[in-house]
């Protein structure tokens, strides 16, 4: 087993929400790329202090707040790191390369993937999520009641919808996404369609959002290029399903008992921080969960909560 080499790495905002790159030196590894500041937790050091200590040296800031935003090990094949990435809340000082490093502030919709190291993918993933998901409610079959209380979800602040609505025809989905989409679009906010992906070739989405079922079905990563796409999990096959064909996020459910499913057995919080630390893409928690819960979500490395009836504001 090859050593891990353990790496504090800091994602840092300014007040337009865009995040501080430095540009890796040409002769070290990964050379010439952008990179999220940081570097190689010491021998007896702890995360929180080597993350400190990293930005410091870096960047010149003290953090204050900071919390978990990903996990990402890589193999690189001359060696295996671990990404241990936080996001900065909080800090004193103005970020500077401290060691004649450029730096460029960068939303993350505007990362280039492929100008940063393979292992930064997720990272950029993980900045492009928001923490809530929300995963629409009953009664689709009344449109107008449904859209208003989309619209009302979507003023809240939600940012990343999930239109569920199985038991809809094909016909009904179609013109129901439609008018979410618009809502959606007008918002800042982004539509996933949880509907079998060939039904839906031609409808305008963000994305689209697997069952499981369907996800074990697919031989390859379904929807256009810039579909951001993710799947419902249950276990850790169905996990390691998603990272194979490329998703770019998951759902594992149920983390607490939840009154849509209740025969499944929750995971609770232990068995989920396992399952999700090995792998490389955000996961949210889902199932009896509301925004309260947030915290205990992300310092369980989930990306943050998906909810139906947590989220789904009441009639
Ligand atoms: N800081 C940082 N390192 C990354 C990123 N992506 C990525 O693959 N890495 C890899 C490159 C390196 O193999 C390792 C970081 O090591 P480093 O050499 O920058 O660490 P350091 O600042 O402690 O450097 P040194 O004192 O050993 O010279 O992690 C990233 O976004 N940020």
């Amino acid at each position: 087993m090859p050593e891990i080499i353990h790496v504090m790495v800091g994602a840092l905002s300014d007040a337009r929400g865009r995040i501080v790159v430095s540009k890796r030196p040409d002769h070290v590894h990964q050379g010439g790329l952008w990179e999220f500041p940081g570097g190689k937790l010491e021998s007896g050091e702890s995360p929180a202090a080597g993350l400190k200590r990293e930005l410091a040296e870096e960047l010149g800031i003290q953090v204050r707040a900071s919390r978990p935003l990903i996990r990402v090990h890589h193999d690189y094949g001359d060696r295996h790191v671990l990404l241990d990435v936080h996001r900065v809340d909080d800090y004193a000082g103005i970020p500077h390369g401290r060691e004649g490093q450029p730096l460029d502030w960068l939303t993350p919709g505007d990362m280039d993937p492929a100008a940063f190291p393979a292992a930064d993918r997720p990272i950029i993933t993980a900045l492009r999520l928001p923490t809530l998901m929300l995963i629409t409610g009953e009664d689709p079959r009344q449109p107008e009641a449904f859209l208003a209380r989309l619209r009302d979800a979507l003023d809240a602040g939600v940012r990343l919808v999930q239109l569920r609505a199985h038991d809809l025809s094909a016909s009904d989905y179609a013109s129901l996404a439609q008018a979410a989409f618009e809502l959606c679009e007008r918002q800042g906010a982004q539509l996933l369609l949880n509907r079998d992906p060939a039904e839906v070739a031609h409808i305008a989405r963000h994305g689209l959002h697997l069952a499981s079922p369907t996800l074990m079905a697919l031989a390859t990563r379904p929807g256009r290029s810039n579909d951001l796409v993710g799947a419902s999990c249950h276990d850790p096959r169905q996990l390691a399903r998603a990272v194979e064909l490329g998703l770019d996020y998951a759902l594992l459910s149920p983390v607490k008992p939840t009154a849509t499913h209740p025969e499944a057995d929750p995971l609770g919080w232990r068995a989920f921080s396992d399952w999700v630390d090995p792998l490389p893409l955000p996961v949210y928690a889902l199932g009896g969960l509301t925004a309260d819960d947030l915290n205990e979500a992300v310092q369980h490395g989930a990306q943050g909560i998906a909810a139906i009836r947590g989220l789904w504001p009441a009639s």
